[in-house]
């Protein structure tokens, strides 16, 4: 994806929760309150013992049902605090799919077809996936890393300041190594998860491009870079581990329970043998503080889970930030009064920096006429053809649709106008029947049919099995290339808007194809006002006008015989078009 400038003030993982945050501080009072129940069964031990010590042959009734009332309470304090956080995770989910899906549905088309649907997809299940892990499991834990610790200290306080400063000190010292094992550690965990990044780029690239790369070298490149890619991963974290390695092993070795219990057992003894501390006080810290250093160690971890979550934000930000096509109000938008497609004096640039691609068009195509779009790859004809249904807007001057400026009409309005054929025919995971209906929910069976046969789709539709109401998508039957377009060509017969745009339809037909393609297309552009993008000359001799682009510009423009003797770059296409020709018939006939 696109690294945005915009994207640069990602919120943080914290602000990004803002729509379910009233559900995230409940679910975390309650972590907090779960954990201020435990200590207090510990309280509630130590009373026993104390209670015990003072009438051995009694059962401390009243302290033992405490604690066990307490334990309960704890757990189910615990439990209702995850069971409000993972409510929010869903809450949150939910939401950031629906504003993802709804700000993807007005960004302009060319940044969802710049982007790729492999990486948008990613964004919207992965990402938002790590954000739900996040919330879900590591908020109540976060309150009780903090909660714990803090009422420990008081508890012992009040038991026994110098033994809750000996638990504090050993708590300071295993901070400290902390932060040393944390030291440098932000930047290690960029360079961890970018190498864990590039492991799966690697991956998919492999496992996507495998049907072209092992046709060409046996898969030899991708696989070297995948093994690359896994190479770098392992030497990064081997790194990490030898640079943060003894000093996190040190920490967790002091956060666990041991040196507290060595601390206060060795201090407490000489308390007690100089007669400065009861037993009892010295029992009720022991069960209570023991735990204190430990609390932390789950600090450790959820700062790992913060950075992660973090770069998800940070992608979930990037498409959220994308600018979206700005679109009128209601009120002042415009209807189109024909069917004639203008371009005004438009210049088009892909990126702001970016070099001009189209400079200074103009051109007309009035209602009902045939413009075929032609030149040299590369001069600009798909550009001009996807502007028209503003897959991006132009960088000066206007193009209009029946007289009005696309961009002071709805996008449902323009939607209505203008229908696409582009050579990227994608069905959706539908019946074949379903796929044809999209845009015209309404239309009866026997208008599918009807535009179906328009589209020499009928016959081999029919011998599938289970004819319309066979699935298609990706999961779905299998289709060849020209099938698919001519379901799409039945789609546009069905949809029967006024302004048709049509991208390399014929591109890559096989001749069988192409015969049937050609009888589609003359369905469907009858009456219509028809611009084509056109690489088979043969298919545009009759064109009401062709406009010849090179390097952007419209270089010439009329109808075939004049552009032939005009000599210029028209001539020089159709003489390598004719030549072409020859040579493949000549192949034929040697
Ligand atoms: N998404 C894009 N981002 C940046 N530049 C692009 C993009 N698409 C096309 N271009 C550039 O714009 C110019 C015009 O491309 P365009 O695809 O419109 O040409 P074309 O005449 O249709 O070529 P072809 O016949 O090979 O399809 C080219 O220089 C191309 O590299």
């Amino acid at each position: 994806m696109r690294s945005s400038d915009r994207a640069g003030g990602a919120p943080s993982v914290w602000s990004i929760m803002r729509p379910v945050q009233g559900q995230i501080r409940f679910a975390m009072v309650l972590a907090g309150l779960a954990a201020a129940s435990s200590l207090g069964a510990l309280c509630a031990l130590a009373w026993a013992v104390h209670a015990l010590l003072a009438a051995p042959g009694q059962w401390p009734w009243p302290p033992l049902l405490l604690a066990a009332a307490l334990t309960v309470l704890a757990y189910v304090l615990r439990l209702t605090g995850f069971n409000q956080s993972h409510y929010a995770a869903f809450r949150l989910e939910t939401r950031l799919r629906t504003d993802l899906a709804g700000h993807l549905a007005r960004l302009p088309l060319g940044y969802v077809q710049q982007t790729g649907s492999g990486a948008l997809t990613k964004v919207m299940m992965d990402d938002v996936k790590a954000l739900h892990v996040f919330v879900a499991d590591s908020t109540p834990l976060y309150a009780r890393a903090y909660v714990s610790p803090v009422l420990t200290f008081v508890l012992l306080w009040l038991l026994d300041w110098r033994l809750a400063l000996a638990a504090t000190a050993v708590l300071a010292v295993g901070m400290a190594v902390v932060s040393l094992a944390m030291r440098g550690g932000g930047e290690m965990m960029q360079r961890y998860h970018a190498a864990g990044e590039n492991v799966s780029k690697a991956v998919v690239e492999y496992v996507q491009a495998m049907p072209v790369v092992r046709t060409f070298d046996t898969g030899t490149s991708t696989f070297q870079r995948y093994q690359r890619a896994l190479n770098e991963f392992v030497a990064v974290v081997l790194l990490w581990y030898r640079m943060a390695g003894f000093s996190s092993r040190m920490s967790v070795a002091i956060l666990n329970p041991l040196p507290t219990l060595a601390a206060l057992v060795w201090l407490g003894g000489w308390l007690i043998s100089r007669d400065a501390l009861a037993a009892s006080t010295w029992l009720a810290v022991l069960l209570v503080g023991t735990g204190m250093a430990e609390s932390l160690l789950p600090l450790m971890s959820l700062r790992h889970l913060v950075a992660k979550t973090q770069m998800s934000i940070h992608r979930i930000h990037e498409v959220m930030a994308e600018p979206v096509l700005p679109v009128p109000d209601a009120a002042q938008a415009r209807e189109p009064r024909d069917a004639s497609v203008c371009f005004e004096h438009v210049d088009f640039r892909y990126t702001a920096d970016g070099p001009l691609v189209l400079r200074d068009v103009s051109f007309e195509a009035r209602p009902g006429s045939v413009t075929a779009l032609v030149g040299p790859s590369g001069a600009g004809k798909t550009t001009v053809a996807r502007l028209i249904p503003r897959f991006w807007d132009v960088s000066a001057g206007c193009i209009r649709v029946g007289g009005v400026d696309v961009r002071e009409m709805l996008p449902e309005t323009l939607m209505r106008q203008v229908a696409f054929v582009f050579q990227d025919t994608f069905l959706f995971a539908d019946t074949i029947a379903g796929n044809i209906h999209l845009g015209r929910p309404e239309a009866t069976m026997e208008a599918v049919i009807a535009a179906a046969r328009a589209a020499q789709a009928h016959d081999f539709i029919m011998a599938l099995p289970q004819g319309y109401d066979t699935p298609a998508g990706e999961r779905g039957v299998f289709l060849s290339g020209g099938q698919r377009q001519r379901i799409t060509i039945a789609r546009a017969i069905l949809q029967n808007r006024p302004i048709l745009v049509l991208d390399e339809a014929t591109a890559f037909a096989d001749p069988e194809n192409e015969v049937a393609l050609v009888a589609a297309l003359s369905n469907l552009m009858r009456g219509k006002t028809v611009l084509m993008v056109a690489h088979r000359l043969s298919t545009i001799r009759d064109a009401d006008q062709i406009l010849v682009f090179d390097q952007g510009r419209l270089a010439e423009r009329g109808r075939h015989d004049a552009l032939v003797a005009q000599g210029g770059v028209y001539a020089r296409l159709w003489r390598n078009f004719e030549q072409a020709q020859n040579w493949a018939l000549a192949g034929e006939h040697a």
